[in-house]
């Protein structure tokens, strides 16, 4: 039997929490910030990157955030962004991810929302053709943007309907950002056939997530980690089996936080709310989605059975038909029994 990290580099995956601009790696944020030397606060080397991405609190981790995002100027920028980070997915043995991109942020800075959608669904193809994985996408509402942050992804999302776009999310900061005020914009959203999946109960409480789950027919909840102190959402969760996107380096490094042997996940687990494992921004927290599995493995006192399981969980909680879900959880399965040889 190979050692568990190892183990994790091979097992097939999805990935349903995972940020377009905050997937950048260093050398993709150097090479960007390279491209735009001198008009960027961003370093353009690596180790000095490293530095930058350490983050006194969750405010100042979107400060930092929105100026990865303005090193994103033209349509080339944003094939590159895509095409690099699919082959670091796929490299982790992806089959499938729901990135969530936030098309406001770069229209809002310059990129026309065509040529925008024109380069995402390009290098989409393209990773398929290349490196054999599927991507999807969800467009976010930066929340701190607010109600016309609201207005223009809805429009971005039903005027240009690339072909990838799957779901509708709400992301950025919850403090002073309540989820009800969007809740035109997702009743439309859905309308149209767009998943429910908003960011709730990261940085605020439990009632950020009933707010998310009442007002936006939340089908899974981005992070969710503060229902672990209402033992009626926990249960209500359970009951519903919609599922928490659990990203616990993230949480740690955003300080939403203490510590990972703080993290809930063990209760929210335990009370038997499904959970998929997600690295939500890895190079700015200094993790890529296989450390996450490692570390919800420490966690939940996993070993091959319990992480192939929470694989297989990740695929049943995406937005997938169920013969895909089924073809990649067979994958899982024979790759757990060949291991175990
Ligand atoms: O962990 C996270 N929580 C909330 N927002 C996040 C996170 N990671 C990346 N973003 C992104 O920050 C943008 C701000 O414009 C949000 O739209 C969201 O996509």
């Amino acid at each position: 039997m190979t050692d568990l990290p190892t183990f994790i580099a091979g097992l097939p995956k999805v990935e349903l929490h995972v940020h377009h601009v905050g997937s950048a790696s260093p050398r993709i944020v150097a090479e960007l910030a390279a491209r735009h030397e001198g008009r960027t606060p961003v370093p353009a080397d690596p180790e000095a990157l490293a530095d930058y991405f350490a983050f006194r609190d969750f405010a100042h981790f979107i400060e930092v955030y929105l100026s990865v995002v303005d090193l994103i100027r033209d349509a080339d920028d944003v094939w590159l962004l895509t095409h690099e980070v699919a082959r670091e997915l796929a490299r982790q043995q992806v089959r499938y991810a729901e990135l969530t991109v936030t098309p406001y942020s770069h229209v809002n800075r310059g990129i026309p929302a065509p040529a925008f959608c024109e380069a995402i669904e390009d290098a989409r193809k393209r990773a398929e053709a290349d490196f054999g994985i599927a991507l999807r996408w969800c467009f976010d509402i930066p929340g701190e943007a607010g109600l016309p942050a609201a207005e223009q992804t809805l429009r971005i999302a039903l005027d240009e309907r690339p072909d990838g776009l799957i779901s509708f999310g709400l992301g950025g900061p919850e403090i002073g950002v309540p989820r009800p005020q969007f809740k035109p914009w997702f009743d439309q959203a859905r309308a149209a056939g767009l998943r429910s999946v908003p960011h709730a109960g990261e940085t605020t409480g439990p009632e950020t997530v009933w707010d998310a789950l009442r007002e936006l027919g939340a089908e899974r909840i981005g992070h969710g980690i503060s229902a672990a102190q209402d033992p009626a959402l926990l249960t209500y969760l359970a009951e519903r089996r919609i599922p928490l996107e659990i990203s616990p380096t993230s949480n740690v490094r955003t300080r939403a936080v203490p510590s990972l042997d703080a993290h809930p996940l063990p209760r929210i687990v335990e009370a038997g709310v499904p959970v998929s494992i997600n690295s939500d921004d890895p190079p700015m927290f200094g993790t890529t989605l296989n450390d996450e599995y490692a570390v919800a493995a420490r966690l939940l006192r996993l070993g091959p059975d319990g992480v192939a399981a929470l694989a297989r969980d990740a695929v049943a909680a995406a937005f997938l038909a169920p013969a895909e879900q089924a073809r990649i959880s067979a994958e899982i399965d024979a790759y757990r029994a060949n291991a175990a040889r």
